[in-house]
């Protein structure tokens, strides 16, 4: 319980008197003060001291338990342990027998990716213990098992994005779910804003490399203590994207016939749900910024931590503006999943080329060994 007190008066005195259930007879014992400070900072002193304190500042009550059980809250929202995450892996491993070699994100308006799957056993995020649900439109929020292309695969229909109030970690943790399934690739795709002025709405952008921006300011889906059970401390990151499946889509891509509607290029993402100002998008561009969405640098960088190789595409799904007369339409969300619908056969083609491709690679290994 929390209780303010303003210029000397108590405004929630008597909750505080006669509501704690940790606190002594007077409801005060496990309270703390937090006084606002003339600079605007906070000082907790116990509030034994201060509870005659009768000055003009204000006071902020706070109970010793229920502020132990927030910082668990935000340590367990925000550090999933290995055994939790285990746990999930072991609902999946349990139910199906399946063992994926690729992931899949589907990203807004992709959720048509996995209709390639087939002998798929699906599970609903909200009937899976302990995951997060999906909550933007064209995230359909399921887990599909199952093969494509002959290799078996786990695909997510639905992430999880900052913007929806869940911390990086919390984001990106599915990733370790799979890593512990057992998949070696992931395969991330995503909606986004072309920047680069080359790119048309309903091209396809294979991402090379990202900007971590939000990393910029210190949020990372890593940040918290480290569990060498999925990586080390410090990743490498300069071979995010792996070059040879890089390398494989191009070629691809030039069976496909579609190389001049595909690009090679930098996908950053911010923490949304606004979309970006003309002079924000100037500044990505300068950059080096060719495609900007809110999304999958998180789920790569955790990917990376644990040793997977990466592939990724962007849809672009709306163009971006860099001038204040551009005649672009504003960004929104219903274009974007509309995009993402109309271009889900050319999407749902490079990816099951890609993988059949990969099996093909995989085979040949295996039949070296
Ligand atoms: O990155 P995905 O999930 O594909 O979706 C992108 O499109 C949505 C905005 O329209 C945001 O969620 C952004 O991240
Ligand atoms: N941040 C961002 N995300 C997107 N997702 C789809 N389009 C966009 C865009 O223009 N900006």
């Amino acid at each position: 319980m929390t209780g303010f007190t303003i210029n000397g008066t108590d405004l929630l005195k008597s909750k505080a008197l006669n509501g704690s259930a940790n606190g002594d007879a007077n409801g005060r014992s496990n309270n703390y003060i937090a006084e606002e400070c003339p600079n605007g900072a906070t000082s907790s002193t116990s509030n034994a001291n201060n509870a005659n304190n009768n000055n003009n500042s204000q006071q902020i009550y706070v109970d010793e338990a229920e502020v132990e059980n927030r910082m668990k809250m935000v340590i367990n929202e925000e550090n999933y342990s290995y055994e939790l995450i285990k746990e999930i892996a072991d609902y999946f491993l349990e139910r199906t027998s399946i063992r994926p070699v690729i992931g899949i994100i589907c990203g807004s308006g992709l959720n048509s990716l996995a209709d390639h799957i087939t002998d798929i056993q699906a599970f609903d995020y909200k009937d899976i213990p302990n995951f997060p649900v999906s909550t933007v439109e064209g995230h359909v929020g399921r887990m599909i098992f199952g093969y494509l292309e002959g290799m078996p695969v786990v695909a997510m229909q639905g992430r999880f994005h900052y913007y929806e109030g869940y911390p990086l970690a919390k984001c990106s943790m599915p990733v370790r779910v799979l890593k512990l399934v057992g998949i070696k690739y992931l395969f991330a795709t995503n909606a986004a804003g072309g920047l680069n002025p080359k790119y048309k709405v309903g091209d396809i952008m294979i991402v090379r490399d990202h900007i971590n921006i939000m990393g910029f300011a210190g949020n990372s889906p890593l940040q918290g203590p480290n569990d060498p059970r999925f990586g080390p401390r410090f990743p490498p990151m300069t071979n995010a994207y792996d070059r040879h499946l890089v390398r494989k889509a191009r070629k691809v891509v030039r069976e496909m016939g579609i190389e001049n509607d595909v690009h090679e290029g930098v996908y950053t993402c911010l923490g949304g749900p606004n979309y970006e100002t003309v002079a924000e998008l100037k500044m990505l561009r300068i950059m080096g910024v060719d495609a900007v969405g809110m999304s999958t640098v998180h789920e790569v960088i955790t990917a990376r931590h644990c040793d997977l190789t990466v592939f990724a595409f962007s849809l672009i799904t709306n163009k971006c503006a860099t001038d204040y007369d551009s005649s672009e339409e504003d960004a929104n969300h219903e274009e974007v999943v509309m995009v993402g619908k109309s271009r889900q056969s050319i999407c749902g083609e490079l990816m099951c080329r890609m993988i059949r491709d990969l099996a093909q690679d995989i085979q040949q290994k295996n039949g070296k060994k």
